[in-house]
């Protein structure tokens, strides 16, 4: 089953608590930190994420585009989030953090910048609860697909189906009606989406297209013949 996260970098900010209401029934709530320094942005941190778990049924997914996420990472899971990413590229001890994340309750995550392959992390994949395979370059909402990220996704999926992993395979930027049926083709079963969902008349209505539209991918794709 695809699960849809809407991202609320493309709602709001002056009214977060509602914008995550108009989305329930989403499986997460994406919430991206960035640091101006990861990435050329700035967004929020820790209180924000503290009242925003509190103010929503829906589990927070904390993608952090942060440095030092070393330090930071398990503070967010304090703050309430369900699952934590951090990046492969910023991550000084990527298998002792992973594991702190998941002795303190939440879910583990990695991601990958565009240009970062996975193949030099195979061995440390069964430390984490989900990869994520940026689709853009991190930094900003409402950027172009990018293509190109399908045969990492691709190998990616051969990676976790190889060795029977229940690992999830999220794809963040430039997830829409038009793109979430590649992604869901190759191999993806977790989608971010921000402008897609919170651009749209009736984001919840939007939820429930795209997961349509990638439960029906997956029915039918050769990677999720033995899922
Ligand atoms: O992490 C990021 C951007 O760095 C994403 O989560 C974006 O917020 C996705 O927005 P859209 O590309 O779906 O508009
Ligand atoms: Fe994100």
């Amino acid at each position: 089953m695809a699960q849809i996260n809407p991202s609320i970098l493309s709602a709001d900010f002056a009214r977060l608590a509602e914008e995550a209401k108009a989305v329930e029934g989403a499986d997460w709530l994406h919430v991206d930190v960035m640091d101006n320094h990861f990435v050329p942005n700035l967004t929020l941190g820790v209180p924000v994420v503290e009242s925003l778990s509190r103010a929503t049924g829906t589990p927070l997914d904390c993608h952090l585009m942060i440095e030092d996420p070393d330090r930071w990472a398990p503070q967010y899971v304090e703050a309430g989030a369900g699952s934590v990413t951090f990046h492969a590229e910023a991550a000084a001890a990527p298998v002792r953090l992973a594991r702190e994340i998941r002795a303190k309750g939440a879910r583990a995550a990695m991601a990958l910048k565009p240009a970062t392959p996975v193949e030099p992390y195979e061995d440390l994949l069964p430390e984490l609860d989900m990869l994520l395979v940026m689709t853009v370059e991190p930094g900003f909402g409402g950027q172009a697909f990018l293509d190109i990220m399908l045969p990492k996704i691709r190998r990616t999926r051969e990676l976790i189906n190889k060795h029977g992993l229940e690992l999830w395979l999220q794809v963040d930027g430039g997830v829409s009606e038009s793109t979430i049926e590649r992604c869901a083709e190759a191999g993806a079963d977790v989608f971010v989406a921000g402008s897609a969902v919170y651009g749209a008349e009736d984001p919840a209505q939007a939820v429930r297209t795209l997961r349509r539209q990638a439960d029906r991918t997956i029915a039918s794709a050769p990677w999720a013949c033995n899922h």
